[in-house]
C-alpha cells in the first residue's frame, strides 16, 4: 500500500475499515445520495423483477469509497438472486471465468471489481458471455484442440471501476447500464454520518456529523472513518455526545484540515505552488518529487482537490487555482490572481 492510500483521508479501502461491514445501506431505500443512480436503478431493477428476466449489465464507475460495492450488493438483494463476487486482477485464467460463469444461476449476479485490470484474454470471453450467454473455450492444445460452445444462465454482469479510462471500448459497450457515481454533498454526507452513529450507538448533534461530513472529502468511507477516530476522541475525553467542537478539535488533532486535506494533500499543493510556483507541473514530476506512485496522484489525491477547484488541468500541466494558493495561504504571483490561467483542453 503506497503511503496516499494509507491515509485517514483516502477513499481506499484500508484493512482498519472491516467494520464497514455493518455499516452498508443493505436496500435501495436506505442508501443516501446518487439520486440520479439510485431513481435509474429503481427503475431497472423493478422492469427486471416484473418481467422475471436478468437485468441488464452495470457498470459502476467512479472514485474510491463512493459505493459501488455496496450499490452492486443491494441491486442482487433487491433482484432476490445470488451475488457472486470477484475482482478483475484474481480471474488469471480463461478456465476461472468460465468456472464462475457455469456455476451462476438463472439471474444471477456477477459481481466483477477492478474489472479495468483483466486480462486480455478473459476478457475477450467475457464479450459473448455478456452479450450471448454463451461461452466459446478451446479445449486441448496443437492439432487435437478444439472449440466447444458452452450456454450458460442468463446472468447480471456488475463490473466496478475507479479508471473508467482504462476500460476497452469493447467492454464498454456491453454494458447496458453505465452508471458514474458523483462525490456526495455535504448535506447527504451529514445524512451518511448521523445513521453510522446511530448504527454505532454514538449520541452526536446535527453540527457535529455535519462537521465531521464536511472534512470527508464527498466521500462516505472517509466519513464513516473519521467517525470512528472522533468517537475514539469522544470516549476518551468522557464527552457525552459528539458536537461541532470535539468533531472539529478530534479532526484538527488527526491533521486533517476544513476542507477534508491532509499532510500529503498540503504537500502536493505546496510542491505545485513553491517548488513550480504555482505549475503547470506534469503528474509525472509531481509524482517523482512526492516519492508517489503517478496512479495515487491521479487516483487518489487530485479528484477531489480538483473537485473542490484547488487544482486545475491545463494542457501544459497541473496548476494552483486562487482558491488553492489562498487555501495555502500564500499569495499567488500576479498573472495568476488576475484570473488570466488557460484551463483549455485536458491532459
Ligand atoms: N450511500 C451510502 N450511504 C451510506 N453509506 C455508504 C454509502 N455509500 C457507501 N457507504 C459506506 O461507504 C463504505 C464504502 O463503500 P463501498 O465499499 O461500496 O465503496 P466502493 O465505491 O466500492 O469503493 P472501492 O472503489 O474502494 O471499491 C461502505 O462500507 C459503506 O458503509
Ligand atoms: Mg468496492
Amino acid at each position: 500500500m503506497t503511503e496516499a492510500e494509507d491515509r485517514i483521508v483516502s477513499g481506499n479501502e484500508a484493512s482498519g475499515d472491516t467494520l464497514d461491514a455493518g455499516l452498508r445501506p443493505q436496500v435501495l431505500s436506505e442508501f443516501i445520495g446518487q439520486e440520479q443512480a439510485r431513481g435509474n436503478l429503481q427503475v431497472f431493477i423493478e422492469a427486471a423483477r416484473t418481467r422475471a428476466e436478468a437485468m441488464d449489465h452495470v457498470l459502476f464507475y467512479g472514485p474510491p469509497g463512493l459505493g459501488k460495492t455496496t450499490l452492486a450488493q443491494i441491486v442482487a438483494r433487491e433482484l432476490g438472486v445470488n451475488f457472486r463476487a470477484t475482482s478483475g486482477p484474481v480471474i488469471s485464467k480463461a478456465g476461472d471465468l468460465a468456472a464462475l460463469l457455469t456455476n451462476l444461476q438463472d439471474r444471477d449476479v456477477l459481481f466483477i471489481d477492478e474489472i479495468h485490470r483483466l486480462n486480455p484474454a478473459v476478457e475477450e470471453i467475457l464479450y459473448p458471455a455478456m452479450e450471448d450467454f454463451q461461452l466459446d473455450l478451446i479445449i486441448g492444445e496443437g492439432p487435437a484442440a478444439r472449440s466447444v460452445r458452452i450456454d450458460l444462465p442468463r446472468f447480471t454482469l456488475v463490473g466496478a471501476t475507479t479508471r473508467s479510462g482504462l476500460i476497452t471500448k469493447p467492454l464498454r459497450d456491453r454494458f447496458g447500464i453505465p452508471t458514474r457515481l458523483e462525490f456526495y454533498k455535504v448535506s447527504e454526507l451529514t445524512e451518511v454520518v448521523r445513521r453510522a452513529s446511530r448504527l454505532l450507538g454514538l449520541p452526536i448533534t446535527d453540527e457535529g456529523a455535519r462537521e465531521v461530513a464536511a472534512r470527508s472529502r464527498g466521500t462516505p468511507r472517509i466519513a464513516g472513518r473519521l467517525l470512528r477516530r472522533v468517537r475514539d476522541f469522544a470516549l476518551v475525553a468522557a464527552d457525552e455526545r459528539v458536537d461541532a467542537k470535539i468533531a472539529d478539535a478530534a479532526l484538527t488533532r488527526l491533521q486533517v484540515d476544513n476542507l477534508g486535506l491532509d499532510i500529503m494533500d498540503r504537500r502536493y499543493l505546496s510542491c505545485i505552488g513553491e517548488t513550480y510556483t504555482g505549475g503547470p507541473v506534469g503528474v509525472e514530476t509531481l509524482a517523482a518529487a512526492l516519492s508517489e506512485p503517478r496512479d495515487a496522484i491521479e487516483d487518489i489525491i487530485e479528484p477531489y482537490l480538483m473537485q473542490i477547484g484547488l487544482v486545475q488541468r491545463t494542457p501544459r500541466g497541473r496548476m494552483l487555482s486562487p482558491d488553492g494558493w489562498k487555501h495555502l495561504g500564500l499569495t499567488p504571483p500576479r498573472s495568476i490572481s488576475n484570473g488570466q490561467i488557460d484551463l483549455l483542453g485536458d491532459k
